[in-house]
Order: C-alpha cells, then structure tokens, then sequence
C-alpha cells in the first residue's frame, strides 16, 4: 500500500486559538520540505470556535482537494469529534510517533489530530512526517476499517 501524501495535492491544516502557534510552525515546517498546504485558518491566537476550521479541513480531504488532513486545538479532542462527524473522515488523535504510525497502519487514518497543550512541537512535527509516510497495511484491517462507515 501506498502512503497517504501525494505531492500533487496540497495539505490541508487547521487549527483554533489553541492550536495556531503549532499551525504555523507546521506549515513552515512543510513548505520548507517543499509541499504545498491549504491553510484554512485560524490567522491569529484570538479566541475562536474549532469546528469553524475543523470541518472545511474534513471537507477538503472528504472531496479529495487535499492528500490529507492535519487539525490541531488544545486536547485534540473538540477537532476530531467534529471532523468525524463526515462521511469518510477518519480523524485520529495522536500524542507520539507510534501512535501517528498505528492510525495510518491499522485505522487508515486521513486526518492527524494534534493536542497542542500536550504535545511539544517538535513531536508534533515529527507526527506529521509518520503520518504521512506511513501505508496502511491492509490486510486484516481491510474489513474494520471498511465497517466503521457501516451504520
Ligand atoms: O478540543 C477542544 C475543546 O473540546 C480544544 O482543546 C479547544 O482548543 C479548547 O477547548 C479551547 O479552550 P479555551 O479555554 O477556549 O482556550
């Protein structure tokens, strides 16, 4: 299997107040490997509401506009609850590499959720370069993944 990032597509990142320090980092990150990113805002560290930012990143991954996602707030959580609200979002929240690497390897995760006021950012960084790189290996996974969009 391949991984999930295509250069041919961009990124797409977004992030609440909480999460928008480690946004630009990321994105500078990225663009300075090269690729290009879709930033859907936030723009600044005022107080925001994350499913603002949380649902146009789902959008573009869900309509193949973006190779994948990456969605950053305080805990994670708020960003991926919303963003698994769509129909083929799997948003996965991470804290370490290896947790980054099992999303995509057994959860065919397309969406990296990112816990800011947890994580330091050079870990989130290097989340970002598992996650993409990481294939999903299919094989007994195949079937689970395929159920969770079974209602
Ligand atoms: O997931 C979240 C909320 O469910 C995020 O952690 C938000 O970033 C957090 O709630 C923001 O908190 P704040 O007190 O408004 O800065």
């Amino acid at each position: 299997m391949e991984a999930i990032f295509n250069p041919a597509l961009p990124v797409a990142i977004g992030s609440d107040h909480a999460g928008f320090e480690y946004k630009e980092e990321i994105i500078s990150y990225l663009e300075s490997k090269g690729l290009q990113v879709k930033d859907m805002g936030t723009h600044s560290k005022d107080s925001v509401d994350y499913p603002d930012y949380a649902h146009p990143v789902a959008t573009a991954v869900e309509r193949e506009a973006a190779s994948f996602g990456i969605l950053i707030c305080g805990s994670a959580n708020g960003v991926a609850i919303t963003a698994n609200k769509h129909q083929g979002i799997r948003a996965a929240i991470c804290w370490g590499e290896e947790l980054a690497r099992l999303a995509r390897s057994h959860n065919e995760a397309n969406v990296l959720c990112i816990p800011a006021r947890f994580v330091d950012v050079a870990v989130a960084q290097q989340m970002v370069d598992v996650f993409m790189n990481t294939p999903f290996e299919g094989g007994r996974h195949e079937d689970r993944v395929r159920k969770m969009a079974c209602l």
